[in-house]
């Protein structure tokens, strides 16, 4: 049994407080970031100003990581290990506030920080707060890094990202871009939407916008999508509950345009919650014909189904299983279109999920590429010939993307990659941007730098036909 490590002195009150029990949560329990701050900022009823401070703190904090212990090895004794884990948490948060958080005076930062130390300890763990903040306000943050580093420990060290992580981007794609990807996980994700187009179109859905006083321009990659500037929560809005809108993120939204289902055929979607893309494709067949989305969680179903209701969609079908069993249910080469948007290291996602690059391994990468290996080759029976096969996932790493597509190919002679079958509309912002190998593939791996959207990759096959 794991033994739970709770963090002293009750239930957080302040944002200050909730962003440290959020970072204690995660490093000690391996909570997710959103669950763990959603659930702690509706425990806590902080005013909306302040739950958005500690959804900064909680979220800059787990991103930098590896550059604030770096800087606080130096003047912490028996850092990190030794330190008590609320007393981590909080001298890393507070770290980050001085140092990226400039709009907060530092004498606020170091008094609150003081006051939370003796409030859930003692004089003594306050008097050691107090000294390691002043010595950083005193000294600066932190020492020039050595001038014969590595560049792959210059880069871990400089945007906060593991180091073997950046070992593997390095020998993946470059040092330049390694940086660059690096860098890019640590900006804000953008806030997108796809439209409904059953419900409006993007130029009508920015002008009601303009209109409200929202500020939101449309997507570079997606004639679907839009970026909202300055717009708040959208989910809060009647354009999300009355179905004209979804969250979605960009590089997400182009899977179901590489799928192009046509009204009227018959799609199965064999991961699909909580749903995002099963709406997508059916809002593209125009809502008619079928989809199916399965997914393995009993209780992800009903979040497919409030999304296809939200939106007014009436060709869903929810299944509940594990996709890798879904052959010996469905008929055999029925579906025009399977997409298999795979369970993943999400290492595309770091933006929104910083704690996914202190979380996975090297170990994880390889257990998911077999267990992607497995899916593909279970679910591709489905498929019609002449049927279309999507593989997709939310990860930059060969083993689970490239590999684990040519491997199945290699397998299966009867599928190709389809490089002519993808949408102009898809391919084109790519290509304007110079970021298309050519001649296309058939397999596409965004990277987060690229246009701000996740880091995503798409491989659509054609089953060959009789
Ligand atoms: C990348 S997410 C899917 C996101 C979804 N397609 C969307 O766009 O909203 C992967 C999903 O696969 C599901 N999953 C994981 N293993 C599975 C399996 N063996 N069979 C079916 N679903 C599985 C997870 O529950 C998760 O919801």
């Amino acid at each position: 049994m794991t033994k739970t490590i709770r963090m002293p002195g009750g239930k957080p009150q302040s944002a200050r407080e909730v962003a440290m029990s959020v970072l204690h949560n995660v490093e000690t329990r391996g909570a997710y970031s959103g669950l763990e701050l959603n659930q702690t900022l509706q425990a806590a009823g902080l005013s909306r100003p302040d739950a958005a401070l500690a959804t900064e703190l909680a979220y800059g904090t787990i991103q930098r990581l590896n550059t604030i212990d770096y800087a606080l090895q130096s003047r912490v004794k028996g850092w990190p290990n030794k330190i008590e884990p609320w007393v981590r948490a909080l001298l890393r948060m507070s770290y980050y506030q001085l140092r990226w958080l400039t709009r907060v005076p530092a004498h606020a930062v170091v008094d609150e920080a003081v006051t939370i130390a003796k409030k859930r300890g003692h004089a003594g763990i306050g008097g050691l707060v107090n000294g390691v903040l002043r010595a950083v306000l005193r000294e600066g943050f932190a020492a020039p890094l050595p001038r014969d580093l590595p560049a792959a420990k210059r880069i871990s060290l400089e945007h906060s990202h593991p180091l073997w992580l950046v070992e593997r981007w390095i020998a993946e794609f470059g040092e330049a871009a390694a940086e660059r990807m690096c860098a890019a996980n640590n900006e804000p994700p953008h806030l997108s939407a796809r439209i409904n187009p059953l419900r409006t179109t993007r130029e009508r859905l920015l002008a009601e916008m303009a209109d409200a006083g929202f500020e939101a321009v449309p997507s570079p990659l997606t004639r679907e999508g839009i970026v909202a500037i300055r717009a708040g929560n959208l989910v809060h809005t009647d354009w999300y509950k009355q179905g004209f809108l979804t969250i979605q993120d960009e590089s997400s939204m182009l899977v179901a345009s590489v799928a192009d289902p046509r009204p009227g055929m018959k799609v199965l979607d064999c991961c699909a919650a909580p749903g995002g893309k099963t709406t997508h494709l059916v809002e593209k067949m125009r809502d008619e014909g079928s989809v199916t989305a399965n997914d393995v969680h009993p209780h992800k179903e009903a979040l497919i189904r409030q999304q296809a209701e939200r939106l007014g969609l009436e060709s869903v079908r929810t299944t509940t299983g594990d996709a890798l069993e879904l052959a010996g249910k469905l008929d055999p080469e029925s579906f025009d279109v399977v997409l298999l948007d795979a369970p993943c290291s999400g290492l595309g996602v770091i933006r929104r999920k910083p704690e996914i690059k202190w979380n996975k391994s090297a170990a994880d990468i390889a257990a998911l590429s077999e267990l992607q290996s497995r899916l593909l080759e279970r679910v591709q029976s489905l498929v019609k010939p002449g049927g279309t096969l999507v593989y997709s996932t939310c990860t930059i790493a060969a083993e689970e993307n490239e590999e684990t597509v040519r491997g199945f190919l290699r397998r299966h002679p009867e599928f190709a990659l389809d490089p002519g079958g993808w949408p102009e509309e898809t391919l084109e912002p790519i290509r304007a941007k110079g970021l298309l190998a050519e001649p296309f593939a058939g397999m596409l791996q965004l990277l987060p730098d690229a246009f701000g959207s996740d880091g995503f990759f798409i491989a659509r096959l054609r089953k060959q036909s009789g």
